[in-house]
């Protein structure tokens, strides 16, 4: 029942009540942890469940700092007869970025319920084999001279609507694939970008050869799982949304099915965090700050300047530019920034045949037919 009685409110606030039974609890991370993983995961002591700030600003509980909150239950409020709800800092997302976490572990719950990572374990042998995504980006790199290209099959998004009406999935995957793309990027998320898995498993059973990432927002080990047994040869680890800990122990999942993990980053911090990771060889920098979808192409170009340019060439860590590109001069410009690969949708999607504007796109024909 709702309570619009402000004095109410106001006096609550004021006077506090005592805690109900599932007043909110310190926020944490939680990551499934698979039955084969738990000795590896263990061992590694990348811990299953991370604690995070406290909330008090002090920093003080922080294990793996990052602004992306995981939700707090909104505590329920008992006076006399009546009971609510009330909005608290807490408990309402501060950006689209949060919003779209804290309705994915809602998913997430309903989805695994359905299907317990036991059961999905026991799906994986079914599973089509998985395909060198890394590997497909290099041969292509090295083939046309130019940034390999993953070309996304993408619908809709939050910042900028309905991309494509007409929108055929698997048409445009084959599209992409004859065009040239090295490796096609499918969106599975539905509510922000009307994704889906069954998009992701029609692409890999229509006979399309181009390694599949599953773009997703990963923020449980399950999904992992999930995604490669729809098929997906690449899985989107987005590290504004994980602490370094899930990282790590889901690199390490990734290991074990095979699957290559594009790791994404957007500023320097978190450039800096996963430099710092281990096993991480595939680095997506985003040039779309997802809490606020403002695009600068030239966020490449910073986060590959010195040092960090250095040690991504040392180690040999393909960087793919994401976001944002849309003429030959962008992508010139991501490439002499240092990416051997780019990963495009909107300016592609948009077009009569997305496959068509790869040519348009990268100011040449970059398919198998030259
Ligand atoms: O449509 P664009 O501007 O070409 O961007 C593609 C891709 O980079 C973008 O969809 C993307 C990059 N990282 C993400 C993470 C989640 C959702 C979407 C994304």
């Amino acid at each position: 029942m709702e309570v619009g009685a402000l004095g109410i409110i106001g006096a609550i606030v004021r006077f506090g009540i005592g805690a109900p039974p599932n007043c909110p609890q310190p926020r944490f991370l939680r990551c499934t942890t698979p039955p084969h993983m738990e000795e590896s995961a263990a061992a590694a002591s990348t811990s299953t469940v991370q604690s995070l700030d406290n909330g008090d600003g002090d920093g003080e509980g922080i294990q793996h700092p990052h602004p992306i909150r995981r939700r707090s239950p909104a505590a329920v409020h008992y006076v006399g007869p009546f009971q609510f709800r009330m909005e608290t800092p807490d408990n309402t997302p501060r950006n689209i970025l949060e919003k779209i976490v804290w309705d994915k572990d809602a998913q997430l719950s309903l989805m695994k319920e359905r299907k317990p990572l036991v059961v999905l374990h026991k799906l994986l042998p079914q599973a089509p084999p998985v395909r060198d995504f890394l590997g497909a980006l290099k041969e292509s790199c090295n083939r046309t001279g130019m940034p390999a290209l993953i070309a996304e099959v993408k619908k809709a998004s939050p910042s900028r609507g309905i991309l494509r009406e007409n929108f055929d999935p698997v048409a445009i995957a084959q599209s992409y694939e004859e065009n040239g793309a090295a490796c096609l990027s499918v969106l599975t998320d539905e509510k922000y970008f009307q994704g889906s898995f069954e998009n992701l498993h029609a692409i890999r059973s229509a006979g399309i050869k181009c390694p599949l990432l599953c773009k997703e927002f990963i923020i449980d080990a399950w999904q992992i799982y999930y995604a490669r047994s729809k098929g997906a040869d690449a899985i989107l680890l987005i590290a504004a949304i994980l602490p370094d800990s899930d990282i790590k122990y889901m690199i390490k999942i990734c290991k074990i099915l095979g699957l290559a993990a594009l790791v994404e980053v957007h500023d320097e911090r978190e450039m800096d965090r996963v430099l710092a990771i281990d096993g991480v060889n595939l680095i997506g920098i985003n040039n779309r700050n997802l809490e606020t979808f403002e695009v600068d192409i030239s966020n490449t170009k910073r986060l590959l300047e010195g040092e960090r340019g250095r040690i991504i060439a040392e180690r040999d860590i393909l960087v793919v530019g994401e976001s944002g590109l849309f003429t030959p001069e962008d992508i010139a410009f991501v490439q002499n920034s240092g990416v051997k690969a780019v990963l495009v949708g909107e300016s592609l999607i948009k077009q009569e045949d997305p496959g068509k504007a790869i040519a348009g796109l990268f100011g040449k024909d970059i398919s198998l037919r030259t």
